[in-house]
């Protein structure tokens, strides 16, 4: 039987001569949930998506959906599985309307008349809660209307994964949780594999399914996010003395008692 969701096997990268990437074989990443990607700075989270994607040189084995994806031509695996990287959309002097219709044009549904296109995108902007900007132009937009415009314009090429890097970034407390919610909402619907990292593991508990945590290029911790972050791996992980609470509504919140230094 074909295998669903996304494998990652022998994931090394080298920069230069230095590893950054030490043979990471995480467990198969299964459609409809979101997996969060924590970890310090500098311990390998972007490269590993990076190389999930192609994008970055790297001898890792990935299977989609039981379909062999470095075996693909880069350009027919952006098809499957989108990498969204740090750095927001560039301010081109385009309207975000006819953005997400090239994006559409890059990778959306074969076949769809040029009004469902129209439509369809003003749906994805709606869900974002950003259809009142369908006629500005990117190069007018605040850093974080770009980045739900990135969002937007990533949902609408139809992706089967989802690999998003610090996708939170640039947005305000309503957009963040927001954005969470429609993230997995369309992890669950259209059946993706999602990824997504996060430097705010509170954000991390409350609206991922899962996590997995990295330190110097290697794996530490998987599994289930809200039994992945516990104090002791707070305090190996990011070097903080740091409490797991649950709030009167019953979910998790951290809270951090100072540095260790
Ligand atoms: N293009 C590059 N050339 C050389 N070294 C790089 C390059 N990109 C990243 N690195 C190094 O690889 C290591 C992992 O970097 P990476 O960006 O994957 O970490 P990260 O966990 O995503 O960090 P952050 O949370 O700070 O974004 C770091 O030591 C970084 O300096």
């Amino acid at each position: 039987m074909t295998e669903t969701g996304l494998r990652a096997r022998h994931v090394s990268v080298n920069y230069a001569r230095r590893t950054v990437l030490h043979d990471l074989n995480p467990a198969l990443f299964p459609r409809g949930r979101v997996c969060a990607l924590l970890g310090p700075n500098g311990s390998g989270k972007s490269t590993f998506l990076r190389a999930v994607a192609g994008i970055v040189p790297s001898p890792a084995i990935i299977t989609l959906n039981g379909m062999e994806l470095s075996r693909i031509p880069l350009a027919q695996r952006t098809r499957h599985c989108i990498y969204l990287p740090q750095a927001l959309p560039a301010p081109v002097h385009l309207q975000v309307l006819e953005s997400l219709i090239a994006a559409h044009h890059v990778n959306g549904m074969p076949g769809m008349a040029d009004t469902n296109i129209i439509d369809e995108a003003l749906e994805i902007l709606a869900t974002f809660g950003i259809e009142d900007l369908a006629m500005r132009y990117m190069d007018e937009l605040s850093g974080g209307q770009r980045q739900l415009v990135g969002l937007a314009q990533a949902m609408g090429r139809h992706p089967d994964a989802l690999l998003l890097d610090e996708p939170l970034s640039a947005l305000d407390l309503h957009h963040q949780f927001s954005v969470m919610k429609i993230i997995h909402q369309a992890t669950i619907t259209r059946g993706l594999v999602t990824m997504v990292v996060l430097h705010d593991l509170n954000i991390a508990a409350r609206m991922t399914d899962d996590a997995i945590v990295m330190r110097d290029g290697r794996l530490i911790a998987a599994g289930p996010t809200r039994t992945v972050i516990s104090p002791e791996l707070l305090q190996q992980t990011y070097g903080i003395h740091a409490r797991v609470e649950t709030c009167s509504r019953g979910e998790p919140f951290i809270m951090v008692d100072g540095t260790i230094d």
